[in-house]
């Protein structure tokens, strides 16, 4: 792969690959036509893209098209704890003396304000969720089964990428998921 050329990633003629920061991956653009979309535009040699992305992104960094070790899935949560909390503490709160029926009302709001559209969970993750991955929207990134507590994992993984739970409740306090892959 000739990665010199002034089209490294094999794009079509006019598109370039450009990083989305808030969203940590990316898109494509066409100045000349004034579009971006999130896919490859056709034509793409997918290999070359690759090459040029794990030149280009750190591997951390880097988003695959869900070519993740399989059996592993990826997630957004938001938490709210409560005094009955494993661990009644948080980035948020230093002692967290809410009652779990109380932070049952909080959550369930904001599973209406989510599920009305009026705010994604990544977005509320980041100043209102309890749990240390608030400051990443709530992204857990990718994990297998065994690794998170089991109504965790049984929650995020039935559901499908792009779908959220409902009220999910462990020892850590109450979730909301957000399954991405
Ligand atoms: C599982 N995990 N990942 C992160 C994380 C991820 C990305 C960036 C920073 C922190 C924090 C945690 C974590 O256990 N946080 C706990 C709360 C918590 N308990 C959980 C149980 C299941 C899934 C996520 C959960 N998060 C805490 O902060 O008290």
């Amino acid at each position: 792969v000739n990665m010199t050329d002034s089209n490294a990633t094999g794009l079509p003629p006019g598109w370039e690959v450009r990083h989305s920061q808030s969203k940590n991956l990316p898109y494509y653009f066409n100045p000349t036509e004034k579009n971006s979309r999130w896919e490859p535009p056709s034509g793409t040699d997918i290999e070359k893209l690759k090459l040029y992305m794990a030149r280009y992104h750190s591997t951390s960094g880097l988003v695959t098209d869900g070519a993740q070790a399989p059996g592993k899935i990826r997630a957004l949560h938001l938490l709210v704890k409560h005094n009955q909390s494993r661990r009644p503490s948080s980035w948020r709160e230093a002692e967290i003396t809410r009652t779990k029926d109380e932070a049952m009302s909080i959550i369930q709001g904001y599973e209406d304000r989510i599920k009305r559209g009026e705010v994604s969970l990544g977005e509320l993750a980041l100043t209102e969720s309890d749990c240390s991955s608030a400051r990443k929207r709530g992204d857990l990134g990718y994990f297998a089964r065994g690794d998170m507590q089991k109504e965790f994992e049984d929650a995020a993984f039935a559901l499908k990428p792009g779908q959220i739970s409902g009220v999910v409740d462990t020892a850590s306090g109450l979730h909301l998921i957000e399954r991405i892959e």
